[in-house]
C-alpha cells in the first residue's frame, strides 16, 4: 500500500511522512527530496534554471517513474496535485491523504521560505493573502483525496488513527 500525503506549503507533509512511515515501519519517499538526489539541485536552483513549469514536468515524471517499495509512505511536493493528472494517478496507485490547514496556520509554519521558491520573497502579510488565493485554486485538487485530516495539531499517532480504515 502507498499512502500519499499531499496539502499545502508547510501543513507537515514531510514530517508527517517520517512519523507514519515510522510507526508502519516502512520506507518513506520525500518527492521533493528525491528531485534534489536525482538532479543534484534544490528546488530553488531547479526553478531559477527551467522555470516552474520545467518543474512542474520533471515532478510529474518523478512521480510516475518511481520506483515504489511495495508498502511506503510518499510525501509530495504542495503543488504535485493540481498538475497533469498526477491528483487522479496517485488515488488509482494508492491511498491519498489531504493534510488540511488554515491559511494563518500556515503562514506560521513557513519561517524558512528560502527553499520554497513560490513565497520566497513574500512577508507575512503578502503571504496570507498569497496562501488564500493558492488554496482557493487548489482545495479542488486537495479534496479528491481519499482521505482528509485536519493537519493543525497532526502527529504520527493521529495520522495513524485517521488512515486505519484504509490500510
Ligand atoms: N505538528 C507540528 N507542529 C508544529 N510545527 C510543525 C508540525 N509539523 C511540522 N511542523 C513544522 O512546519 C514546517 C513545515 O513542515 P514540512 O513537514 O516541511 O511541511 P511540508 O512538507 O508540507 O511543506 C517545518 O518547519 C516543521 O518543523
Ligand atoms: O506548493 C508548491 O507549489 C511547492 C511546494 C514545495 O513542497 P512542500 O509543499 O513540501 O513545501 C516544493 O515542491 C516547491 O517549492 C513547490
Ligand atoms: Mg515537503
Amino acid at each position: 500500500m502507498k499512502i500519499f500525503l499531499i496539502g499545502y506549503m508547510g501543513c507537515g507533509k514531510s514530517t508527517k511522512a517520517k512519523q507514519l512511515a515510522h510507526r508502519l515501519d516502512c520506507p518513506v519517499i520525500d518527492l521533493d527530496a528525491e528531485i534534489v538526489a536525482k538532479t543534484g539541485k534544490t528546488i530553488a536552483e531547479y526553478f531559477a534554471e527551467f522555470g516552474e513549469s520545467g518543474f512542474r514536468d520533471y515532478e510529474s515524471e518523478m512521480l510516475k517513474t518511481y520506483d515504489y517499495p511495495e508498502t511506503c509512505v510518499v510525501a509530495t511536493g504542495g503543488g504535485l496535485p493540481c498538475f497533469f493528472d498526477n491528483m487522479e494517478w496517485m488515488n488509482a496507485h494508492g491511498e491519498t491523504v489531504y493534510l488540511q490547514m488554515e491559511p494563518a496556520a500556515l503562514v506560521s509554519r513557513l519561517h524558512n521560505r528560502q527553499k520554497r521558491p513560490l513565497i520566497k520573497d513574500l512577508d507575512d502579510e503578502q503571504l496570507l493573502v498569497f496562501i488564500k488565493e493558492k488554496l482557493q485554486e487548489r482545495d479542488p485538487f486537495y479534496t479528491q483525496a481519499k482521505i482528509i485530516v485536519d493537519a493543525f495539531d497532526l502527529d504520527g499517532e493521529k495520522l495513524e488513527e485517521a488512515i486505519k480504515g484504509v490500510i
